[in-house]
């Protein structure tokens, strides 16, 4: 393996995933597959796709499942923007998964940022050629995006020859995104929504964000109609918009609760009611990049405190990967 595969930008942040937290996340994703979920979403920044490969092999050695019964999404990240580096990253993580194939890859932001953290200002209508061959190559089943924007799905739209089958950005009920949604789902584009909780839940959640929490009025009062939690409110809101969700969690109790969204339906009235949290309020806003070319979201004013729950990074994030 050449150090480009593996190399990550070493500067300027530091992102230290807590070691002891891996156990608990593996825990809960062979739990996971064990009581049925089959749509897996990894990425080369997240630093666990050799762990998610040590799973998902015995899984399928265990008999639980069969590779074609697992949906297995990675994701590129910034300095494999070069259109020949997007096969070197998408090989590497292969590698690292132990798989000879992904269901899905999706270029993780449309900035380039070298592994120095300089902005390469590399065009994402690049990279995405890269995501064309990797898809051509059987590498990967589809090729998608993640934190794209409408503008940016419209320009990239027009301008490839295999459209993203995915945009998958953040979206709950402070942030509901319709115009994008509408958009992608008009040009069939699936939306998968990370982060679908917000801040609702505290490991998000800060004195200053907005509601719903978990503990709201309205959304308790609207789950205690179907016997359903906020958590489960939420999600099925998002199933019923045509959006798929990623909800994380290590806690097997919310394993299970996370996934009985199927059998009960919000009606239209309180479609109408979850749709009016929406606020806006972006959860996953790295506002470090704000300046670098092609960053998707509006820029926070430098007078503007930025409140606390927006820095989900304290010193930012280190991807030098073994
Ligand atoms: N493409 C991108 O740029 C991004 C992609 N993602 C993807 O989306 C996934 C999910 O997003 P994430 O940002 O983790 O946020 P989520 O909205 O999934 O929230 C995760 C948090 O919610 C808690 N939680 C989960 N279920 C429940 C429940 N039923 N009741 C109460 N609390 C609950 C978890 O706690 P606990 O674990 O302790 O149970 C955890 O702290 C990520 O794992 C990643 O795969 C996320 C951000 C950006
Ligand atoms: O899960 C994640 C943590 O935040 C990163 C940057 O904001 C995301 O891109 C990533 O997918």
């Amino acid at each position: 393996m050449d150090e480009k595969e593996d190399a990550g930008p070493s500067k300027p942040f530091s992102f230290e995933f807590s070691a002891e937290g891996m156990p608990k996340m593996m825990d809960a994703l062979s739990y996971a597959i064990d009581i049925g979920y089959r749509h897996i979403d990894t990425a080369h920044l997240y630093r666990v796709e050799p762990e998610v490969g040590k799973i998902i092999d015995k899984k399928i050695k265990d008999g639980v499942v069969k590779r074609e019964d697992l949906f297995i999404t990675t994701k590129v990240w910034h300095h494999f923007h070069r259109e020949a580096d997007v096969e070197v990253s998408v090989r590497a993580s292969l590698r690292r998964l132990n798989l000879d194939y992904v269901d899905l890859v999706l270029m993780h932001w449309p900035m380039s940022i070298s592994q120095d953290g300089v902005d390469e200002k590399i065009d994402y209508l690049e990279t995405w050629r890269g995501f064309e061959s990797v898809l051509s190559k059987g590498l990967a089943k589809s090729i998608g995006v993640s934190n794209f924007n409408v503008e940016q799905m419209k320009r990239l739209l027009a301008n490839c020859k295999v459209p993203p089958s995915t945009n998958q950005v953040e979206i709950n009920l402070n942030l509901g995104q319709k115009e994008l949604v509408d958009y992608c789902q008009a040009n069939n584009v699936l939306i998968v929504a990370y982060s679908p909780f917000g801040t609702m839940v505290p490991s998000r959640s800060a004195p200053n964000s907005p509601e719903p929490k978990l503990n709201n009025p309205t959304m308790v009062a609207i789950g205690k109609k179907y016997g359903k939690s906020v958590t489960q409110v939420t999600l099925r809101y998002l199933y019923q918009r045509g959006i798929v969700s990623i909800p994380k969690t290590v806690t097997p109790s919310r394993v299970v609760e996370n996934a009985s969204i199927f059998d009960f339906e919000l009606d239209k009235g309180d479609m109408e009611t979850l749709a009016k949290f929406d606020n806006g309020f972006r959860t996953v806003r790295p506002f470090f990049w704000q300046d670098y070319q092609n960053y998707p979201f509006e820029k926070i004013p430098d007078k503007m405190e930025i409140p606390e729950s927006l820095r989900i990074w304290k010193n930012g994030l280190n991807l030098d990967i073994d």
